[in-house]
């Protein structure tokens, strides 16, 4: 079914609604379910920038591995036992607010059905806005409607498609990071920055502009309303005991996430946006 000149809708052999946008700079498919971005090819050189795993869980009974999942009011788990990691807007159905098409730049707005949960009692406002041109640019925007303050967490936390990891190298990213799979324990960023083993690493920086470089192709990360970069990648091992992913597919990806993991405190009336490009 088509919505406007660019973008279309169909439902997946596994109920799944996916949103196609198709215009002249770019195309990008996406989920209802979670928001979630699953591919993004820019068509200046046609190549695939997200990583999307042939095992992902894609009919809604769990938060799809690979793409770009949205992490929202908490990253990683929770203080409170049982609740979902990640919080739980990458586990419901999203609607479209508003489109705004044109030929070489198409914009969607979304919305999650709800926005309160268990683990959150603040009352507010969530959107994404997606813009799909030459560049991607996704802004989770979050609003106090209340009238009291509330602290939330939140990601956009994007798998990017890597041919060999071994061959990849992250520019731009300097400074201390907190290592979870060393304790949480300070360490000092690498230089070269390349990844062997399981990574994990929350990286206290607001740096604007990364680079994740393989060969000749280097793709453009920016951020904006972070407060720290988190790299992850499970490696060997610990993709094993991962059901919705190929043993050997920690090679192909990287997650680059723009992220609020020190905690954001927002007074009521007030907005923030968390910004992620992709070029
Ligand atoms: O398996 P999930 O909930 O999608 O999370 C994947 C990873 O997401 C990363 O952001 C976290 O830093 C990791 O600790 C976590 O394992």
């Amino acid at each position: 079914m088509k919505l406007s000149a660019n973008v279309s809708q169909r439902t997946s052999d596994q109920g799944l609604k996916l949103i196609n946008v198709d215009n002249q700079a770019a195309s990008l498919e996406l989920s209802l379910f979670g928001g979630h971005i699953l591919s993004f090819v820019p068509k200046a050189d046609n190549r695939q920038r997200l990583w999307l795993s042939p095992d992902a869980v894609m009919d809604g009974s769990k938060a799809i591995r690979g793409g770009i999942p949205v992490c929202w009011p908490w990253f990683a788990a929770h203080q409170q036992p049982g609740l979902p990691a990640h919080g739980f807007l990458r586990n419901q159905t999203w609607h479209i607010g508003r489109i705004d098409d044109e030929p070489n730049r198409t914009e969607l707005v979304l919305t999650p059905g709800q926005v309160e949960g268990e683990g959150f009692d603040g009352d507010a406002d969530v959107s994404l806005v997606i813009v799909v041109s030459e560049q991607l640019s996704i802004s989770l925007v979050t609003r106090n409607t209340g009238d009291t303050p509330f602290e939330f967490r939140a990601a956009l936390h994007s798998y990017f498609n890597l041919s060999d990891i071994s061959q990849a190298q992250i520019q731009g990213l300097s400074g201390e990071y907190i290592d979870k799979v060393q304790q949480n324990s300070l360490q000092t960023t690498p230089a070269p920055y390349t990844i062997s083993g399981e990574t994990d690493r929350i990286h206290l920086s607001s740096a604007q502009k990364v680079l994740l470089q393989e060969d000749k192709d280097q793709t453009t990360i920016g951020s904006a309303g972070h407060d720290s970069i988190v790299v992850w990648n499970p490696g060997p091992e610990k993709v094993r005991q991962m059901a919705d992913m190929p043993d050997q597919h920690y090679k192909h990806m990287l997650c680059v996430e723009t992220a609020i993991t020190q905690g954001k405190s927002l007074q009521a009336g007030e907005t923030h946006i968390l910004t992620q490009t992709i070029g």
